[in-house]
């Protein structure tokens, strides 16, 4: 069984390429980092090593890499797998749509077997986005014999992966905790499963429940540690104002969870009080600037901060800490992540009132939006120099 998996880096070396190989899948890497692929093609194999007292070592072996840029190769790879995966970031599947669609014409010529595509990114929907984007460069009639034969099931993935600084460039150091969970009623019948991933029939509760709490909070986490100054998540966490401001963001999140999905709220609360303890675990540093990658991103009106902040107030719940968090957001600044460089442009240009509507799509008029431009305003005093 062979799988080509998009991503090369920490959640594909330590988390899904670690999975598939445990599988019996014999997986190629796909990535455009030139060294990272030398150093997979030269070695082949790599080490994962879990954060936890004993640092156990898993050696994922028999693994190959080709260069993303070469479309032509990386067609040849999908029209040759058993199984597509991705974890290249969400804003990365548009560039590689091309090589998967030309991948998915050869192997329809050819007559061949049918194709999971699993993106494995932290989104909703993420499967589905990239089928989108894939099918852009399909001809009509294509995309037609592609229906039955090529699935893209949706998934949520769950790890803690931090940068990277060991010597070793392919060793990857991960959170002993994983939840890979797919869409089932997505899948074609045949597939060869993945051991340690969790099928179910309905993704939504799961990657709303997994988004909503530990990317919200993790995120929070950031955000709030970076005003106080902190460089790391475990640093922030040492501090009891910030657990306790991220842990009732992560109540916010559960309220609205288990009104919608009838979640039990004791063990929603286990659930809560696990991810705090995986945001401080010792054995691992965590940059702020990691976790709190990429704002505009994480303010979008269908990521971990918007989303669950307007469905809670639909539902009639008024948060109050999830506003203070996106407050926190607006503020957070890192000169190598454009992405927060934009915002920090915006709000001296146009102010924080059209940068709120701007990056959150929330309407001026709606009360959510004073409450976090009433955030901002107290927050931006106290940002850390
Ligand atoms: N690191 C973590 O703890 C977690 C990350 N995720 C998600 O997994 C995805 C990947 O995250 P990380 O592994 O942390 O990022 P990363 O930056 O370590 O890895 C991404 C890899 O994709 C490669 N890449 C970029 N453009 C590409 C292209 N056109 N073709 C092939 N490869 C390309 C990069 O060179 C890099 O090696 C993101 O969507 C992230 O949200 C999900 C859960 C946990
Ligand atoms: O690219 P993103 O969305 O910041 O992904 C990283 C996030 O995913 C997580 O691994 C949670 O699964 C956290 O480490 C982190 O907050």
């Amino acid at each position: 069984m062979r799988a080509l998996h998009f991503g090369a880096g920490n959640i594909g070396r330590g988390f899904i390429g670690l999975l598939l190989s445990n599988s019996g899948y014999k997986v190629t890497f796909s990535d455009v980092n030139e060294t990272l692929v030398g150093h997979l093609q030269e070695r082949g194999a790599y080490t994962v090593r879990l954060a936890n007292e004993t640092q156990d070592e898993f050696h994922v072996e028999g693994v190959s890499a080709i260069l993303g840029k070469q479309i032509d190769v990386v067609a040849d790879a999908v029209a040759e797998a058993d199984l597509v995966t991705t974890a290249v970031g969400v804003n990365i599947l548009k560039h590689i749509a091309e090589g998967i669609a030309r991948g998915i014409e050869r192997r329809i010529e050819r007559g061949a077997q049918p194709l999971h595509v699993i993106a494995c990114e932290n989104a909703i929907g993420g499967s589905t986005q990239l089928k989108e984007h894939v099918y852009s460069h399909l001809s009509e009639a294509m995309q037609q014999r592609a229906e039955g034969l090529i699935a893209f099931p949706d998934a949520a993935v769950d790890r803690i992966v931090p940068l990277q600084h060991n010597e070793d460039p392919l060793e990857v150091t991960v959170e002993p905790f994983y939840e890979w969970v797919v869409d089932e009623s997505q899948m074609l019948p045949g597939f060869h499963r993945i051991e340690g991933v969790h099928y179910v029939d309905h993704l939504e509760p799961y990657i709303e429940r997994k988004l909503f709490t530990v990317n919200t909070g993790h995120c929070s986490a950031a955000y709030l540690g970076f005003i106080q100054g902190y460089s790391t998540i475990q640093e922030a966490m040492a501090h009891e104002d910030i657990v306790k401001q991220v842990e009732q963001i992560m109540n916010e999140t559960g309220a609205l969870l288990v009104k919608k999905y009838g979640f039990d709220s004791a063990e929603h609360e286990r659930y809560i009080h696990k991810i705090l303890d995986r945001f401080r675990n010792p054995y691992l540093t965590d940059e702020v600037t990691r976790v709190g990658r990429s704002p505009i991103r994480k303010l979008s009106s269908n990521d971990r901060l918007v989303r669950p902040a307007m469905q809670a107030f639909d539902l009639g719940l008024h948060p109050v800490y999830l506003p203070k968090a996106m407050a926190a957001a607006f503020l957070f600044r890192d000169e190598a992540d454009q992405e927060s460089m934009d915002i920090q442009a915006a709000v001296s240009r146009e102010g924080i009132d059209k940068a709120i509507t701007r990056y959150t799509s929330i309407p001026q008029e709606h009360p959510l939006h004073a409450s976090i431009a009433a955030e901002y305003e107290q927050l931006k005093n106290q940002v850390h120099s």
